[in-house]
């Protein structure tokens, strides 16, 4: 408690309120006391000379100085110096009663002066014309008779507060200490353990700066105080500085700022023009290439699409609803939408990138394109967010594709086709275990047909026997022509008891055959050789031994089926 030079300046200062505070307090209390006595002492003597004024007035009258002198001798308790005398009304003293000599007092009066250390009661006793009755006896008294003054001493008024004063002096002291000491406990426990706190608080502050600003101090005797109100003057003139360098950098920084947003600005703008001339290159490129771009959420929705798609197949299918990409691409009519749907969820959980190929959209004239779908899963900061990709019409490649594997005059496959299919008939055997068969067909006598009826009309019976051989056959199993009058019938999973069956419901069927160009009496023939493909022999292998015995059908007579009896 009362750590610190302010403390004790200020148990100090309080000290010394606290003394003048006691002295001035004693002095009014002593002050007020005397005066209080002395009055009361007044009062005494007044309260006396009026209860004896007419056995005074009556003694005074009849010159009876024994009453006078036993009635003044009340005056003897007042004080240890008094002088009490009755005037008759020429002046002169009926009778004095003092404890001490009236020269005496006189002088002390004199010396001292009145006020001082006496006060003086004086009294006229008139009474008029009055009777009294003294003794039985009616005394009739005229006029002025006389005058009592009384003069008391009041030293012994002094010397009792004299006597008083020490234990005055000591009782306000002992008030004023405690209640100095319960402010300063107070002040001490409410203000100053605080600020001392924080003034320590302060110095280890003021210790850790460069230059410590408690050292440059030329206070004399400083106090918390002091050394709180420097180092806070010391913090205030710093923040002040640093907010005014801080208000240059922020405007240094904001003018960098505004010369970089301006810069970036117009870097923006160059971007965007070159963004503009790219999309629109872009743009060209996808018409050229007939390639759309799409994008879409996580669900498959569609968030941006090239113009050309936009335009030429969303806007006309559905307006300007939000569309599912299921929506847009489909399998070819043939196939279901709904199970289109699964493919396309499946692929999206699979997150993986796709290509579908044989898949169509629907143009803004209603005709269906044929497309390849390709996808790629956006990842963006390792997170999925869609997919996007390219939607490209194939419908031109496609034609080209049929054209190179396609036989023009009849629409049968042609060489190039039958090997794919061989190969792709092959494999498939080999993975199910079943046999493939093959058969070489030759028209016979087409030579004559062609000479007799004219070429136009060989062309119709070549046609129509292609017809004929597709209705045939299964739909997983190939026709084609290899030759002008030469056909290929390549048969899946089959046994050679099924093949010949299948090859004579074949000459059967074109022995049938009318074509309307051709006169009724000339029947048109086929003749067949066949042979089971082993699961490991080349196209051209089985095809030589089915022609082989092609050529035995036609050294047999023509219209028959040859083959492998063994
Ligand atoms: N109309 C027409 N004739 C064709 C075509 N390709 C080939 N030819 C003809 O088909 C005939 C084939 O005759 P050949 O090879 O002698 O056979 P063939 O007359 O059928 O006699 P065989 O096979 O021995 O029964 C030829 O006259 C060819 O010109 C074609 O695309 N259209």
């Amino acid at each position: 408690m009362f750590q610190g030079r302010l403390s004790k300046k200020l148990v100090f200062c309080i000290m010394l309120i606290s003394g003048v505070f006691t002295l001035l307090s004693t002095s009014y209390t002593v002050y007020h006391d005397y005066r209080n006595r002395i009055s009361a002492l007044e009062q005494q003597v007044k309260d006396i000379v009026d209860s004896y004024e007419q056995p005074l007035g009556v003694a005074i009258y009849k010159s009876q100085t024994l009453i006078v002198t036993l009635i003044l001798e009340t005056f003897r308790g007042l004080s240890d110096e008094y002088l009490a005398a009755a005037k008759d009304s020429d002046g002169k003293n009926v009778m004095t009663v003092a404890n001490i000599e009236q020269d005496e007092i006189m002088g002390k009066m004199n010396a001292l002066g009145t006020r001082n250390n006496y006060f003086t009661y004086k009294k006229e006793i008139d009474f008029g014309l009055s009777k009294y009755v003294t003794n039985g006896e009616v005394v009739v008294i005229e006029g002025y008779v006389g005058s009592i003054e009384v003069t008391v001493s009041t030293e012994h008024v002094k010397r009792e507060i004299i006597g008083n004063i020490k234990t005055i002096l000591v009782a306000q002291f002992i008030k004023t200490l405690i209640v100095s000491l319960f402010i300063l406990f107070l002040i001490d426990k409410l203000i100053l353990s605080r600020q001392i706190r924080i003034v320590n608080w302060l110095r280890e502050f003021s210790k850790n700066q460069s230059i410590d600003p408690l050292q440059l101090r030329k206070t004399i005797h400083p106090d918390e105080l002091d050394d709180m109100t420097y180092v806070i003057n010391d913090m205030g003139s710093k923040i002040v500085s640093h907010q005014k360098s801080l208000e240059n950098t922020v405007n240094d920084r904001t003018r960098e700022l505004v010369v970089k947003n301006t810069e970036l600005e117009n870097a923006q703008k160059e971007l965007h023009l070159m963004l503009h001339s790219k999309s629109l290159a872009l743009n060209h490129i996808e018409e050229t290439l007939s390639t759309a771009l799409w994008e879409t959420d996580i669900f498959g929705n569609i968030i941006s699409m090239s113009e050309s798609l936009d335009k030429n197949v969303l806007r006309t299918d559905s307006g300007t609803n939000v569309l599912r990409l299921s929506e847009v691409v489909s399998l070819p009519r043939s196939k279901n939408k709904d199970s289109f749907d699964k493919v396309l969820k499946g692929i999206f959980d699979s997150r993986e990138p796709f290509t579908i190929h044989d898949t169509e959209i629907k143009n803004s004239f209603g005709n269906r394109i044929s497309i390849r779908l390709d996808g790629r899963p956006k990842i963006i900061d390792g997170a999925f967010t869609g997919y996007n990709g390219t939607i490209t019409d194939i419908s031109s490649e496609k034609k080209l594709r049929m054209l190179a594997y396609s036989d023009g005059l009849t629409g049968l496959a042609n060489r190039l086709a039958l090997e794919h299919h061989f190969e792709k008939t092959q494999q498939r055997a080999k993975r199910l275990n079943f046999s493939n068969g093959i058969m070489a067909l030759d028209l016979d006598f087409f030579k004559s047909i062609n000479d007799n009826y004219g070429h136009a009309v060989g062309d119709d019976v070549l046609k129509a026997v292609a017809l004929s051989l597709s209705d045939c056959v299964r739909e997983e199993d190939c026709v084609a022509r290899i030759g002008g009058e030469e056909f290929v019938v390549l048969v899946q999973g089959v046994t050679l008891e099924g093949l010949i069956t299948l090859a004579e419901r074949i000459n059967e069927s074109v022995r049938s055959l009318r074509p309307s160009s051709l006169p009724i009496e000339r029947k048109i023939t086929v003749s067949i050789g066949l042979t089971i493909v082993a699961l490991n022999e080349q196209l051209s292998d089985a095809l030589k031994r089915a022609d082989d015995f092609l050529y035995m059908s036609k050294k047999n007579g023509r219209d028959t089926v040859s083959y492998d009896s063994k």
